[in-house]
């Protein structure tokens, strides 16, 4: 393959336009796959140049649809970008921007569900980057995501930041993704900001997002009911905890289960009802948090404080960790004598 440095692209083929897109694809964009297009090429180089240097580096791109952030892409010279679409109707253009930058750029065309992509396969080339490095590796997840699915992606990304698994096997690999503002704006959420849940603690315990700038909702075609927001993440050096992702985002759904009411009134569900007061007393105690605060005021510190006490409690008595409050009736029944004496 040709240096970067001694061929260019000389021209990409010109986007599809709207009346294009409806001859060619019959489109219809298609609502099960939350198709969104942003054909703007201002907008799309803008998304694209929120992840950082990219030339030369691996990129994988999700949802690609007619390619136009795919574009914005290749005008950057990665070495190598893998993209991952799961409507076949885009397969031919995607093929012809394969074509048009074969010598330049290593381009592969993944027709799948990226909810089961492997990310650690893509770049069998690329060395892992140590991740105390202080330079990130060169790798970077980029994408206008179908929004049915965003937030379950970013959960599993996370999940897998937290293992170093999937698209963290290259080192600390950023992401660079659209989500409804209103999502986005909650994945930034900090302490005392109302807009605080499960997915701002999830998000900010293992990585560090930045809502980079919001794109007005008439930008896409067809138009969706709302506005979107380009967010960023890093994953963090140190993450701010060590306790394991699921015992985490179980605690943070309780945590943040009954918003308006004071935090111990969602903690105490962990517990069976013969131990819940005692247990829960307990739980503040030893995490030294206030139970009287409501979830949203409480800091990443204090979550993470609530979440080793918890995780202390079951391992001392690992059976508490079985116990749910929503299982059905009979299950709980039960749990009805259940002491501690009795472990
Ligand atoms: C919001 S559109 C973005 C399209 C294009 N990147 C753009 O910005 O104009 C989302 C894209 O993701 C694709 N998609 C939806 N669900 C998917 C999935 N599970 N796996 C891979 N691609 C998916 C859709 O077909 C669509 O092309």
């Amino acid at each position: 393959m040709a240096t970067m440095a001694s061929v260019r692209i000389h021209r990409l083929p010109p986007l599809p336009t709207i009346r294009d897109l409806i001859r060619l694809y019959k489109l219809r964009a298609l609502k099960q796959f939350s198709q969104n297009f942003l054909m703007d090429e201002r907008l799309t180089d803008k998304i694209v140049k929120a992840a950082g240097r990219i030339e030369n580096g691996h990129v994988i791109e999700i949802g690609p649809g007619p390619g136009s952030i795919t574009r914005s892409i290749l005008r950057q010279y990665p070495k190598h970008l893998v993209v991952v679409e799961k409507d076949r109707r885009f397969m031919p253009t995607l093929e012809i921007l394969k074509e048009s930058t074969q010598n330049v750029i290593q381009m592969d065309i993944v027709r799948d569900d990226i909810l089961n992509y492997r990310c650690e396969h893509a770049f069998p080339d690329c060395h892992a980057t140590d991740w105390n490095d202080k330079n990130l590796p060169n790798v970077h997840l980029i994408g206008n995501l179908p929004f049915a699915i965003s937030t379950r992606l970013l959960i599993n990304w996370i999940r897998d930041m937290s293992l170093r698994q999937g698209a963290w096997t290259y080192g600390r690999s950023s992401l660079t993704l659209t989500f409804q503002l209103e999502v986005a704006q909650r994945i930034v959420a900090g302490m005392a900001d109302d807009q605080r849940c499960r997915l701002s603690l999830m998000s900010q315990l293992w990585a560090k997002p930045e809502l980079r700038f919001i794109i007005p909702g008439k930008a896409f075609v067809p138009k969706p009911d709302v506005d979107v927001g380009v967010i960023t993440m890093v994953p963090l050096k140190t993450p701010q905890t060590d306790l394991p992702f699921e015992l985490i985002e179980k605690i943070m759904r309780y945590i943040f289960s009954l918003r308006q009411k004071y935090v111990r009134r969602g903690i105490q569900n962990l517990f069976p009802p013969t131990i819940r007061d005692e247990m829960t007393v307990q739980l503040f105690k030893n995490a030294e948090v206030n139970p009287e605060l409501r979830s949203f005021q409480l800091s990443n510190d204090e979550c993470v404080r609530i979440a080793k006490a918890y995780h202390e409690i079951i391992q001392k008595y690992p059976k508490i960790d079985q116990y749910n409050y929503r299982s059905p009736f009979a299950e709980r029944l039960l749990w009805d004598n259940w002491d501690l004496e009795s472990v």
